[in-house]
């Protein structure tokens, strides 16, 4: 049957993401705040800003309308950086009291809260009705915009608390092209989807320095180790950072030129100022603020995260990271399993 659904925002994984929904034979509307992207998507079915030389589906439709957008929705998805979901959700909570409807809420929003430390599932709860904070899902995995755009293979896991949720989203964005997974852990699968974009900064940055491929995957080892450590500690399952929220979407935004967290920091790798890889991205780079996020994270719990640290200590304290890095390796030896892995028995 053909659902409703609001996609909220129109950056490069919204205006993806609604198209792939397009092509499912959803019914789709794609909300954005800014009225400048209404022509550019409706009649020349581009959103050349955010997605270059792509050719949208010609039945997908925005609009700045987000009560037309939301009225009767089967499911409302949003898709705004991590700051600015609180601020969207508040406009749409007056708009689901008045039209009585329970509608779906997902999220694809990769970040830990500023001020808050909230995760994303976190603040919709704090704002929407009670009523629908047990089918909040979280959908999650290595999925770059530019790839699902040109229909390269891609896995995802839809997490929830209520499998229904988590298996109605999963039906809807299924194609030959795109396949989901349901998962039971939200804290896993929103942690191990924010936490990465700390590392991938990281990886950027030794690619922008001319590190080589040992260094590349210690990075991605040893984040992925800190990552769980810290995950553990907030309530996550172990098994998920070796699932596609961790280890699948760390390998993506550690590798690839997509990536806006990697492309930030391979611009501070060869020596841009941070105020500038920002400025000239565009885009939204989530693993910035989710940096500062760890930082006071890792402190308040007592958790060991040296690497995101050196990573915050580059972002907010302009420490050179030839010298964190040279600080890091410097660290008392250790043994390389520091936590319990769970459900594994010998
Ligand atoms: N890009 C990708 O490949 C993927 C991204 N994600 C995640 O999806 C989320 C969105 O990322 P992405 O699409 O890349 O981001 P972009 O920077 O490409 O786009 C963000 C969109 O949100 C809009 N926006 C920003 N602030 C507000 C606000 N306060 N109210 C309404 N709209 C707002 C922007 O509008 P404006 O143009 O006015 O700034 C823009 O349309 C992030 O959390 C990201 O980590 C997840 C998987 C893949
Ligand atoms: O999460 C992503 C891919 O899975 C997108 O990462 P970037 O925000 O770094 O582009």
């Amino acid at each position: 049957m053909v659902k409703k659904i609001a996609v909220l925002g129109a950056g490069s994984w919204g205006s993806v993401l609604a198209n792939l929904l397009v092509e499912n034979g959803q019914q789709v509307a794609l909300w954005t705040h800014d009225p400048k992207q209404i022509p550019e998507i409706n009649t020349q079915h581009t959103n050349q800003h955010y997605l270059p030389n792509f050719q949208f589906h010609p039945e997908l439709r925005a609009t700045v309308d987000l009560n037309a957008a939301v009225a009767d929705a089967d499911v409302i998805l949003f898709v705004v950086p991590t700051n600015a979901v609180r601020s969207v959700a508040e406009q749409v909570r007056p708009l689901l009291a008045a039209n009585g409807t329970q509608p779906i809420i997902a999220h694809a929003a990769k970040g830990l809260e500023r001020g808050s430390k909230a995760r994303v599932s976190q603040v919709l709860a704090d704002v929407l009705p009670a009523s629908l904070h047990s089918g909040i899902v979280v959908i999650s995995g290595p999925s770059h915009a530019e790839d699902v755009a040109t229909k390269d293979i891609t896995t995802l896991a839809a997490a929830s608390e209520s499998l229904a949720a988590a298996t109605a989203i999963q039906k809807l964005f299924m194609n030959p092209y795109f396949r989901l997974y349901t998962n039971s852990d939200v804290i896993g699968v929103e942690l191990g989807a924010a936490l990465k974009n700390v590392i991938a900064i990281g990886a950027g940055a030794l690619h922008g320095l001319g590190y080589g491929d040992n260094t590349k995957a210690a990075l991605m080892t040893r984040g992925l180790a800190e990552m769980t450590r810290l995950g553990v500690k907030l309530g996550a399952d172990p098994m998920t950072f070796i699932g596609l929220s961790g280890v699948g979407d760390l390998i993506v935004t550690c590798t690839s030129v997509h990536s806006r967290n990697w492309r930030a920091g391979n611009g501070l790798g060869q020596g841009q100022t941070v105020q500038a890889v920002l400025a000239n991205m565009g885009m939204v780079v989530e693993g910035y603020s989710t940096a500062k996020v760890v930082h006071e994270l890792a402190a308040e719990l007592g958790v060991e995260m040296p690497i995101s640290e050196a990573i915050y200590q580059v972002l907010y304290q302009d420490a050179p990271i030839r010298e964190v890095i040279t600080n890091l390796m410097q660290r008392a030896g250790k043994p390389e399993f520091d936590f319990q892995v769970t459900g594994l028995q010998k």
